[in-house]
């Protein structure tokens, strides 16, 4: 498909219970904008239970030009998993609490102005990565974030201010675990606070944690936060809300192809939302260009 084909008929994924926001208005918007511009599609709402093998089969029988996927980030990366290596581009309807994938790519995060790039847009093919095996099309992450989203996925509320109250109480007692890096240019071997690994920009929270990666470069990162004392929290704070990471003493910065990470004591993982089990051995893969995404016109350039 042509980076500026119109399309035709499209599966639009709905997640009913993603960032908390009813989808009523969505599925009235969908209808309306489909009839005007004589569409054709399909809504499919997750369940949570192998939505992932039921979507696979709805995109091999219906065939869409499309895929649309509203919700969250877990919902952005199922998607992304059912199309990914494939020629068929995911769209994305920001309707979560952090959006993360969205911004990066420039999605606008209003509801009608996500739906109109099935008319105006361009198809852009991104980078992936694979943490053993595991798809990764955002951030993945080791030790104090990845502990927090373990918190907040049980916690019995939603939102940022419940993300950053658990950031909080989790910050008072958080100890740094020790990592090794193998990277194709260079090796780490310390205690870190956590340790990220994305070949995009921000998490949805819109901390910067890496401000120069380019999603389609063939190059991805792994940003330390190195053990810090707690006098120099808001600083790094600040530095990291401020793009200016590699400002602080406690952040470093591996640009890289491939990497393996050693993370001795086993410390909690997550990828795109997702606590996931790792292993003490992280082999991290780059897949070129393999996700192809519909973004607006002026992301090419
Ligand atoms: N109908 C459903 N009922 C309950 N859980 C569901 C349903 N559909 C999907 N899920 C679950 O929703 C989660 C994904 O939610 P998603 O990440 O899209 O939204 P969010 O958590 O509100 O947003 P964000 O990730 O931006 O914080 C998955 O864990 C999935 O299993």
């Amino acid at each position: 498909m042509p980076a500026n084909a119109s399309f035709h008929k499209l599966l639009f994924i709905i997640n009913p219970i993603s960032g908390d926001v009813d989808k009523g208005d969505l599925v009235k918007a969908i209808s309306d904008y489909c009839h005007q511009h004589q569409i054709k599609y399909k809504v499919y709402k997750t369940t949570g239970e192998g939505d992932f093998t039921k979507l696979k089969q709805q995109v091999r029988t219906y065939e869409p030009d499309a895929i649309i996927a509203a919700g969250g980030d877990g919902t952005v990366g199922l998607a992304a998993k059912v199309v990914n290596h494939t020629s068929t581009p995911l769209g994305i309807i920001p309707l979560g609490s952090g959006n993360g994938l969205s911004k990066d790519l420039g999605i606008p995060q209003n509801m009608e102005e996500a739906l109109a790039l099935v008319s105006n847009h361009t198809i852009k093919a991104i980078d992936t990565l694979e943490l053993n095996g595991h798809p990764c099309f955002h951030i993945g992450d080791l030790g104090f974030n990845a502990l927090v989203v373990a918190r907040y996925s049980e916690a019995e509320s939603r939102g940022p201010q419940t993300y950053a109250l658990i950031a909080f109480q989790e910050y008072l007692n958080y100890e740094c675990h020790q990592y090794r890096v193998e990277t194709d240019q260079e090796t780490f071997e310390g205690e870190a606070f956590m340790l990220t690994i994305t070949n995009s920009n921000a998490f949805g929270s819109n901390v910067k944690i890496n401000p120069h990666g380019i999603i389609d470069d063939g190059i991805f990162e792994i940003c330390l936060i190195e053990s810090f004392p707690k006098m120099a929290a808001f600083k790094l704070m600040y530095n990291l809300y401020t793009e200016t990471p590699e400002e602080s003493e406690y952040t470093r910065i591996l640009s890289c192809k491939s990497a393996t990470i050693y993370n001795y004591t086993d410390t909690l993982a997550q990828i795109d939302g997702e606590v996931v089990e790792l292993g003490k051995k992280i082999d991290v893969k780059l897949l070129p260009k393999s996700l192809r995404v519909v973004v607006p016109v002026e992301q090419t350039n």
